[in-house]
């Protein structure tokens, strides 16, 4: 039997559900989180994505056919079209504008994050690559979709973080979430044990990252 996108899941099951349910996520959810924290957040994840755009690049740069590169491409424009539009304009009614953005001191937990990834995808292979990545585009996803599953989420206006629960909700986010997990579901059918717990090791530090991201917005850490 071959593996599947879940089995990277339940190799750090601890680490996923910890990234998922995280403070940050549930305060936010709650509409409870400190504004500060979620405009620093706000203002790092403009870097982060930033050269989240550039690794898939370098994944359309490292992809053999025309289905590898039309699947970099849909990362690609999931970043660009829809996080990063709306990331700038929400930015702008946070009180922070692109002058603002482009000024920024990056965080160390920016910095750790996306050079992993970018470092992986360099010195490993296009799976290596989309292993990396995979925990921004399915674990936001599947955030959205926990949020709204759990009682103490507050949904309308008098959520200041609607907009967020929205965009990650959307249909064009899920449905860029679901092609990456069709992809990855049929790259990971055909290894073996060994390149599985290689991939399963990038994946749990790419997760414990994302852990690390959420914390330095909570402590507005640079
Ligand atoms: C840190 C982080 N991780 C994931 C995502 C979702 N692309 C994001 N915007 N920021």
């Amino acid at each position: 039997m071959g593996y599947r996108f879940t089995d990277l899941t339940d190799a750090c099951h601890d680490d996923w559900r910890a990234y998922l349910e995280h403070d940050f996520v549930r305060q936010l959810g709650a509409g409870t989180l400190d504004e500060g924290a979620f405009r620093h957040y706000l203002q790092q994840d403009y870097l982060f994505l930033i050269h989240f755009a550039r690794a898939y690049a370098l994944a359309a740069y490292k992809s053999r056919t025309l289905t590898d590169l039309r699947q970099a491409h849909e990362g690609l424009k999931a970043i660009l079209d829809v996080e990063l539009d709306l990331h700038v304009g929400y930015c702008r009614e946070w009180g922070i504008s692109e002058e603002m953005l482009a000024e920024l001191p990056e965080a160390r937990a920016t910095m750790a994050y996306t050079r992993y990834v970018l470092d992986t995808g360099n010195r490993g292979d296009l799976l290596d690559l989309h292993v990396a990545l995979a925990p921004c585009l399915v674990g936001y996803g599947e955030i959205a979709n926990w949020l709204n599953a759990q009682a103490f989420t507050v949904r309308g206006e008098t959520n200041p973080f609607e907009a967020w629960i929205a965009m990650y909700e959307s249909e064009e986010f899920q449905s860029a979430m679901l092609a990456e997990l069709e992809w990855l579901d049929a790259r990971l059918a055909g290894i073996a044990p060994a390149r599985f717990a290689e991939l399963a090791r990038v994946f749990r530090d790419a997760t414990r990252l994302e852990t690390d991201f959420w914390q330095m917005g909570l402590d507005r850490a640079i």
